[in-house]
């Protein structure tokens, strides 16, 4: 091993971060690039990997720049990336065949709804510990085959990849057509409905069932493993670990042990829990999926409850509404008044995900009077966070009889103090948010570290996490009961909006 620092690349849903951190765990740079979202139609939402691929390689030499290395510094380089984007492309050519279908899409519910009326629902979920669902990517996987002329008759010629963002990236930095390293991670597999939750393998009557071409799929490795030598971008740079982002952040939070959890607040929020060495099926709308694999060890597994839209709203507020100029302003705004003047929004732009996962619910906004004010809009909007993060810790906490005495945090809604001090009230736990909100880009550098021997193994890693903020609870239990009863309502009013022509 050679090089003072590892490097992260965090590739999310809004923008591809490179982020370069010592021994210490400590953040010396970060370069960052947002990319364009496309939303072709309702409830379409797509990216160009291209200009995703572009971006990852222009931000390695920023970001080295910036911390005035060179490539000879970083000893290993790990990969986090926004899961469930679901792309295919040429491996002669490099070039996707199509947009790539991005998690928040809604375009696969007819595939679904296929899927949870056809004879394989049942092996799907004893398999993959998941009820079919249009946020994950085999359904996309099954529309692009449809709908690219041509493109299942060449899938199974082998001249095509299907892979999510970590192993587009992985392919292209090992050298894309020219002998790229063609993998996928076991915590971005999980979410395909495709792989065995046991075995950490790809089960061939799941890729029947759909019709998926064994030709197309990467091959599964664990997160904390040299997945292959980078020949591009940081040329003779070990890729050393790869994750889906929630399960970055976990690994980041040093959530190690059965029972820790921790939230994300990016584009959506994310909050998973440890369960330890055995899947953890909910009957309560959570979603079973693998924590981290490292070589050689038994694989863990974490509940997820999945929020689709958290920061999305603020993005939706600012850029639709152009309530705001930038995120950050909200906070002013929402602090002008005291309360949301009794007005709730309800951010089902997606449908809405755990713990309700109701695909044909639309958002709402309700109680709107002539005294409701934008800046209630803007309190609501984030208080919508807030409760949907209470809906998710009440299932899990039922679920697994694990009751939540704090919550750690991270992501880049993190920065806003009145969300989280939102967060802490309606939870009536403290809420303690690590040094620095980059937990996705640590958990991707502490895999790369593990794996090229720059950090030694867990513990020394856990002595790294330091708390930076606490905001304690500070709400009434009447307001709080008040409030949630409120909210319950508010959500029944999203469901069964979408109806057939
Ligand atoms: N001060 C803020 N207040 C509220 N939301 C914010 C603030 N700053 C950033 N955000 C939101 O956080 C999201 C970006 O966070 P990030 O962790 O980078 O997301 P992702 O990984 O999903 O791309 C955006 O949706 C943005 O609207
Ligand atoms: O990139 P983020 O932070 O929006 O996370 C997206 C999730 O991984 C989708 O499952």
């Amino acid at each position: 091993m050679s090089g003072g620092y590892v490097a992260a690349i965090d590739q999310g849903t809004t923008s591809t971060r490179c982020l370069v951190f010592d021994h210490a765990g400590r953040m010396v740079s970060l370069a960052q690039h947002e990319h364009t979202q496309h939303f072709p139609r309702p409830g379409w939402a797509e990216h160009d990997a291209a200009e995703i691929w572009a971006n990852t390689q222009r931000v390695l030499p920023e970001a080295l720049a910036l911390a005035e290395l060179e490539v000879g510094d970083i000893a290993g380089v790990g990969i986090a990336n926004q899961r469930e984007t679901t792309l295919v492309w040429d491996r002669s050519t490099g070039r996707p065949v199509a947009p790539a279908i991005t998690w928040q899409d809604t375009r696969c519910a007819d595939i679904v709804a296929e899927m949870l009326r056809g004879p394989h629902v049942e092996l799907f979920e004893q398999v993959t510990g998941l009820t079919p669902a249009g946020y994950f990517a085999a359904p996309r996987l099954r529309w692009l085959l449809d709908h690219v002329p041509g493109l299942q008759r060449r899938a199974r010629t082998g001249q095509l990849a299907f892979g999510t963002v970590e192993s587009w990236l992985i392919w292209n930095l090992t050298g894309g057509p020219d002998g790229g390293v063609h993998v996928t991670d076991v915590t971005n597999a999980s979410r395909t409905l495709l792989m065995d939750a046991r075995t950490l393998s790809w089960d061939q009557r799941l890729l029947d069932a759909l019709d998926v071409p064994a030709e197309l799929m990467p091959e599964i490795r664990p997160n904390v493993e040299v997945h292959g030598t980078c020949r591009v971008g940081l040329p003779g740079v070990q890729i050393g670990g790869a994750f889906g982002d929630q399960q970055a952040a976990l690994f980041g939070q040093t959530c190690f042990a059965a029972g820790e959890a921790k939230c994300t607040y990016g584009t959506g929020a994310f909050l998973l829990m440890n369960t330890g060495e055995a899947p953890a099926p909910s009957a309560r709308g959570l979603l079973s999926t693998v924590a981290y694999a490292i070589e050689g060890e038994a694989p863990r597994y974490a509940t997820e409850g999945s929020i689709a839209v958290a920061g999305a709203l603020v993005q939706w507020f600012r850029d639709a509404l152009e309530m705001i100029g930038s995120a950050p302003e909200i906070e002013t705004l929402a602090r002008r008044v005291d309360d949301t003047g009794d007005c709730y929004v309800v951010p089902a732009f997606a449908g809405l995900f755990a713990p309700h996962w109701e695909p044909d619910a639309r958002g709402v906004i309700v109680g709107l009077t002539s005294y409701v004010t934008r800046a209630h809009l803007a309190r609501a909007v984030l208080e919508a966070t807030a409760w949907q993060t209470a809906e998710v810790v009440e299932a899990m906490t039922a679920d697994t009889g694990i009751a939540f005495t704090s919550l750690r945090v991270d992501g880049g809604m993190t920065t806003n103090h009145l969300a989280m001090q939102m967060v802490a009230d309606v939870l009536a736990v403290p809420v303690e948010r690590p040094l620095g909100s980059e937990s996705v880009s640590v958990g991707a550098a502490y895999a790369a570290g593990l794996a090229v021997g720059y950090w030694p193994d867990l513990e020394v890693l856990r002595a790294n996490w330091r708390r930076a903020a606490t905001w304690e609870p500070a709400m009434s239990a009447a307001s709080r009961r008040r409030g949630r009863a409120a909210w319950d309502r508010a959500v029944q009013r999203t469901r069964g909006w979408v109806v057939e022509d």
